[in-house]
């Protein structure tokens, strides 16, 4: 379980520039929730992953997930069990390295690691089924390089390589903003069932009202750094884009 408890994050603290990005802000997501997060330009929704993540820290309150206290835990140790998937089908995998050999990365994620490519046949064998059950016709194409595959491709592996270790929580910032209507499609119900076999706890932010709804279990709306509606999945259901782009416009 994910718990914010009082979390601050200040830009310029103290200057005429001062932006209060997230603003004591508290919250848990428990395995198995995959909470959409929607909002504004600047209200907060990169701040809140970058500092689940580690890239900044905050400025007050606690992090916490499955107990372990995470504010002051450098991002690459954290990223044992948090992983992200960004906008650009480039960031996160390497694309001169084969579709195996960045399988075999992601399974070294936070661990203390030699860092060797060799793979051993069970593993390539447990690789090449599941990219055989994502049925994109990659199975065969396990040596070939990351980076000839289509940004659709490449973030459907990405999403089957963070929860093939030992991920508990992970991160959407955008996933599908890349991708055509049907590839992002693909992608955001592919990621649907891992986090449910996987039981992951997840943040997905998003720009588009359609995906906000259709994916997911819980509704969260930023507004300037704090949470300003938190609505379980019968709440959702109820909702129709119409209403998102009418809170933004109270905003
Ligand atoms: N590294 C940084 N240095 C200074 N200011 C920052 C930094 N990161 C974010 N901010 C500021 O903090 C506020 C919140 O930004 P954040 O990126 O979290 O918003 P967001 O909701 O993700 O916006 P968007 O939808 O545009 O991506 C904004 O005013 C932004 O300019």
């Amino acid at each position: 379980m994910l718990v914010l408890n009082n979390v601050s994050k200040t830009f310029f603290p103290n200057r005429p520039n001062e932006i209060r990005a997230l603003d004591r802000l508290s919250f848990t997501v428990s395995s198995g929730e995959f909470v959409s997060v929607v909002g504004a330009n600047g209200s907060g929704k990169s701040t809140l992953q970058n500092l689940i993540a580690g890239t900044i820290w905050a400025d007050n309150g606690e992090i916490r997930l499955n107990d372990e206290l995470l504010n002051q835990m450098a991002d690459y140790r954290r990223s044992r069990w948090i992983a992200r998937v960004f906008q650009n089908p480039l960031q996160g995998t390497a694309p001169e390295l084969s579709i195996l050999d960045n399988f075999r990365l992601a399974s070294l994620r936070g661990k203390a690691k030699k860092l060797t490519i060799g793979v051993n046949t069970a593993f390539k064998e447990r690789v090449r089924e599941q990219v055989r059950l994502l049925d994109m016709g990659l199975e065969n194409k396990i040596h070939q390089p990351m980076g000839l595959l289509s940004g659709g491709q490449r973030q459907a592996l990405t999403l089957l390589m963070t929860v093939m270790s030992d991920v508990k929580l992970l991160l959407l910032d955008e996933p599908t903003a890349a991708l055509d209507p049907r590839s992002a499609a693909r992608v955001m119900e592919l990621a649907s069932k891992l986090i449910a076999d996987y039981q992951l706890a997840v943040l997905f932010i998003t720009h588009n009202m359609r995906e906000a709804l259709s994916y997911g279990n819980r509704l969260v709306q930023l507004s300037h750094g704090r949470i300003k509606r938190d609505l379980s999945n019968e709440e959702k259901h109820r909702l129709k884009p119409q209403d998102l782009y009418e809170w933004f416009n109270e905003d």
